[in-house]
Formats: C-alpha cells, structure tokens, sequence
C-alpha cells in the first residue's frame, strides 16, 4: 500500500527534480535499500562525466547546488565501468555485488541517449521479486518522465518550450560565481524578416527554416546550454557561466553560421541576437535585457549580436524600448 501511495504521489510531480526526488523516495521504501542515487551524464569535451544530482545522506534527500561542470564531484563515466559497458551496449540495466554490497544502475533512455541513470544499492543480493519490484517503479518513472519531457518541449522544432524557462533560469543565475565576469548569460535570438519568408514561400518554408535554424542553434550550442523556442520566430538560449568575450564568440559564430547557410527554396536567412548576463534578477528583468539588446540590434541593421550592458554602458539604451520587452514577450 505504502508502494502505491508512492507511486501517486510521484505521479503527481510536474517538474523533474521533484519526480527524481519522489522516485528516489520511492525506492527508500524497498527492503534491503541501503542507498539511491539519480547520476547525471553529459559529455564535456570528447569524455563523458557522471555526477550524483540527487541522493540520499544522512537520512535526508539531497539535490546538487553546482553547476555541472563545477561540481567537485564528477567523476568520469570510466569510473564506473559497469555504468559505462551499459551503456555503450544499449542495455537497461546493469549489476555488480561485491562481498558487502549490491548494485544495479537503471539507465534512462530518451532519443537513444541517456542523461540519468537511477543507481540503487543494497545489502541482500536481488533477487526475482525484488527486481520486478525495482524495475516496475523504474518503468512507471521512466514512461512518466518522458511525459514530461513531451510537455516541455515545442512540437515544430522539439526545443523546451517556454513553460520550464523559469526554472531553467533560476538554476543557471544561482550557478553565479564570485567572479563577477564569469556568469550565466541569457540570448534572444530572433529570425530577421521572417514575415516575408511566410509572404514569399508560404508558410510550409516558413516551418522548414524554423526547424532548421533549431538544428543549427542545437549543433552550435553544447549540452550546458538550454535552447527554447519561445514562440513564433524567436529563440531563447540559457548560456553556462562564462566570460562575456566567450559568450559574445558563441553568439557570433551562430549568427554567422546562420548567415552561411543555405535554406532550401529560401537561401539566405539572417538573425538578430540580444545578450545580457543572467543575475540573480527576475526573469522578466533579465528579458527585457536582453530583448532591449536585440531591439537595438533589429533597429541597426539586423543580423548582428547586441550586448545590453555594453549598449546601456555607452548611453545607446533609450527608455523607451522597454515596451518593446512588455509587448514582445509578456
Ligand atoms: N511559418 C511560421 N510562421 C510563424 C510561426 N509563428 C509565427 N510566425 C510568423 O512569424 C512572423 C513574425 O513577423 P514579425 O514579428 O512581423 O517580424 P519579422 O518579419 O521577422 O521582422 P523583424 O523581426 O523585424 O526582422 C509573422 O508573419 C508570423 O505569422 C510558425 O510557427 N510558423
């Protein structure tokens, strides 16, 4: 009983943190768990990392507070070989006992790929029951994280779709360090006279552009990035913490990879970009920001990148393009 009020309560969760920390729960009411974990996985350069998001100490769920990449305690996914041989083959689940102790990693699959893995240890070996209970939690939380997912993300280009941004930007700009010059950074980016691509081609290329410039945004920014299509023409990218000259050089590159490339029936396509750093501000300040920056940008030629604090800093910010944010995006 004590199980499937478990799993309602789990169900019930509607953000991923909160469904991980319900199923680690979850599981903390088996016999014989002695310890649950949620691992992280992301590739950072040509290695892939593991790091615990989520786990169980001193009698109390936890979640990690760090940024991926800053966080003292990522190992590489080689430390695990167990995980890692899992992995690589494709399986959904691997085992190891030693003589105290037994452990099974259940990873998550998504579009073929994995980024956490549930890791549950135990005193006694597992046995038939006890897997099938396991695996059926597991199952229930896999299928209901995948629902999730489905509704975050936008279904024309499958990027998050603007319901998580919050969330996602509260995360990053608490990722801010001491160092004032290494922070998060917020991008607007916006198709430039997209209004006429609809006129000329119809709006079937109209869709065929969006789709392709969300695969270009995904190829040019990498898994710390968080890319969302905040509706109509305009994308959002949420940047790591980093120094404003790499931020603006990201951005650059994207616009210019942009500019480059050649849309079927269409041809050229070009994007403004607006940035501003991602403080520990309201999101709604932070927008406005950076869609102040890309109203300048649009205002002085468009397919360009526009930094708000180096306008605001140089006098080029005017009062009055704050409505501009109001209207465009709230
Ligand atoms: N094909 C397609 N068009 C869309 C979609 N969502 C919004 N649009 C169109 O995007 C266009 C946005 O036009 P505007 O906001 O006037 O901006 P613009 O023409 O890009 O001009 P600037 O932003 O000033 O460079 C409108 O024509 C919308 O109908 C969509 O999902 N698919």
């Amino acid at each position: 009983m004590h199980l499937l009020q478990n799993l309602v309560q789990m169900t019930g969760q509607r953000d991923h943190l909160r469904l991980e920390l319900s199923v680690l729960s979850t599981f903390l009411q088996l016999p014989h768990i002695t310890n649950v974990r949620a691992l992280e996985l992301l590739k950072l350069g040509d290695q892939y990392w593991v790091r615990p998001r989520t786990w169980y100490e001193a009698g109390q769920l936890v979640a990690a507070e760090q940024d991926f990449a800053n966080d003292a305690q990522r190992i590489p996914l080689q430390a695990l070989p167990h995980l890692q041989a899992c992995i690589a083959h494709k399986a959904q689940q691997a085992q190891h006992s030693d003589a105290h102790q037994h452990t099974i990693w259940l990873p998550v699959w998504m579009h073929e790929q994995v980024h956490v893995c549930i890791e549950i240890t135990q005193s006694e070996p597992f046995n038939t029951h006890n897997l099938d209970v396991i695996t059926g939690v597991f199952n229930v939380y896999q299928n209901y994280q995948s629902l999730l997912d489905y509704s975050e993300r936008d279904a024309l280009t499958d990027l998050l779709n603007r319901k998580t941004f919050d969330e996602h930007l509260l995360r990053f700009a608490s990722a801010v360090s001491m160092q004032t010059e290494i922070q998060p950074w917020l991008a607007v980016i916006d198709i430039d006279h997209f209004k006429l691509v609809n006129d000329r081609f119809g709006h079937l290329f109209g869709d065929e552009v969006l789709i392709l410039v969300a695969n270009l945004l995904r190829s040019a920014f990498g898994p710390r990035h968080r890319i969302f299509r905040f509706g109509g023409e305009e994308f959002v990218v949420l940047m790591p913490p980093m120094a404003k000259e790499s931020a603006q050089a990201s951005l650059e590159a994207f616009r210019a990879m942009v500019a480059r490339h050649d849309f079927p029936q269409v041809g050229q396509v070009t994007v403004s970009v607006g940035f501003a750093g991602a403080k520990l501000c309201s999101p709604v300040e932070i927008l406005g920001q950076a869609d102040q920056a890309l109203y300048y940008a649009k205002e002085h030629g468009r397919n360009r990148v526009c930094h708000f604090e180096s306008l605001q800093d140089q006098g080029l910010l005017g009062g009055s393009q704050v409505s501009h944010a109001d209207v465009e995006l709230f």
